[in-house]
């Protein structure tokens, strides 16, 4: 489906701050109808605290923000009615069916009970629960359960489905049957924003993305665009078996001038570099013999890793 040019989301050094803690520091950034956006960050970066600033659940401190041209601080209701929203947290009623999960949350956007019971059926279908459809919610798995939180963000039809971490937490089968769902929905069309800390999935779904740290949008573009911009097409990842990290470093200094930059982490060397061969003979070279060397290419891992010098997922 075509990404148009009508803006959805327009945002200009938005703001907010919990006292005098600053969480969003001040972002621009806009969000068109048809295209999948997302917001790319570590846990604390600020992620949630946009979202729930444009699901008008929480009012900026400061800046200027059009939600499908309306404003926040006057028209909650009438934006929330139009956005699609899977909260962070689990917020379905595990003592309630699946089915009545649904048909209760329609009820809240006024959709007749006929109606609601017909749209629940197609979307419980779309999500692949139709067979547990009368199954309490707390006996689904953890994965099905976020597939019901989409279905049900769904209800109204909305023009925009906000998704913050959709797949967190889940095993890679389940993350896989969320990800499949979010693509068949970007196939029809719908708008989508979400936010993650995994790379992979931003570089699978988003059509655009910000890469967000401490508060603030540190880069902005398509996957391809913020990798061919930031790191360069391949790395190597260089490691030695039985080293400290200390003589890890040293060793990162012998490597200097090999490759774009040299990163080096706690268990390995990053080379960054355009041609991957050049680098393992220049490696060699210098009298530096890796236990292993394995090229790949560059990944938006990469390009957090070299804007904060942080890697994206430290816990998991
Ligand atoms: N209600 C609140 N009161 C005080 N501080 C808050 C509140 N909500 C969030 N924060 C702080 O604001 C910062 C940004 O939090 P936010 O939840 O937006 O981050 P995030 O990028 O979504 O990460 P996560 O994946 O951990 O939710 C964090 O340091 C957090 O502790």
């Amino acid at each position: 489906m075509p990404i148009r040019d009508e803006i959805l989301i327009r945002a200009r050094d938005l703001r907010k701050s919990y006292g005098e803690y600053e969480a969003v520091k001040g972002v621009d950034f806009e969000i068109k109808r048809g295209e999948a956006f997302g917001f790319l960050g570590a846990n604390g970066a600020g992620k949630s605290t946009t979202m729930r600033m444009i699901g008008c659940v929480s009012q900026p401190s400061g800046g200027t923000m059009e939600v499908f041209g309306l404003d926040p601080h006057t028209d909650g209701p009438a934006i929330r009615s139009r956005l699609g929203v899977v909260p962070q947290d689990n917020t379905l009623d595990g003592m309630l069916t699946v089915v009545e999960n649904m048909t209760v949350y329609a009820g809240y956007f006024g959709i007749k009970r006929k109606q609601a019971k017909a749209k629940a059926a197609e979307l419980l279908e779309f999500v692949q629960l139709t067979a547990r459809s009368e199954d309490q919610v707390s006996d689904l798995s953890g994965g099905m359960q976020r597939r019901l939180a989409i279905a049900r963000s769904l209800i109204n039809e909305p023009d925009l489905v906000i998704l913050d971490e959709p797949t967190t937490g889940l095993d890679p089968q389940a993350r896989h049957l969320v990800w499949e769902r979010l693509f068949q929905l970007k196939e029809q069309g719908t708008s989508i924003l979400l936010t993650t800390h995994y790379m992979d999935e931003a570089e699978q779904l988003c059509d655009r993305l910000v890469v967000m740290d401490e508060g603030l949008i540190i880069a902005s573009g398509s996957p391809r665009e913020l990798i061919d911009t930031h790191v360069t097409k391949e790395v190597v990842e260089v490691r030695f078996s039985g080293i400290h990290t200390t003589d890890l470093h040293d060793i990162a200094e012998k490597l200097e001038g090999i490759g774009a930059q040299i990163e080096p982490l706690p268990d390995r060397i990053l080379v960054y570099t355009d041609d991957a061969d050049a680098t393992a003979i220049a490696i060699e070279a210098r009298g530096i013999h890796p236990t292993s060397q394995l090229a790949r290419r560059a990944t938006l891992e990469d390009v957090f890793l070299r804007l904060t010098g942080r890697a994206l997922v430290e816990d998991e």
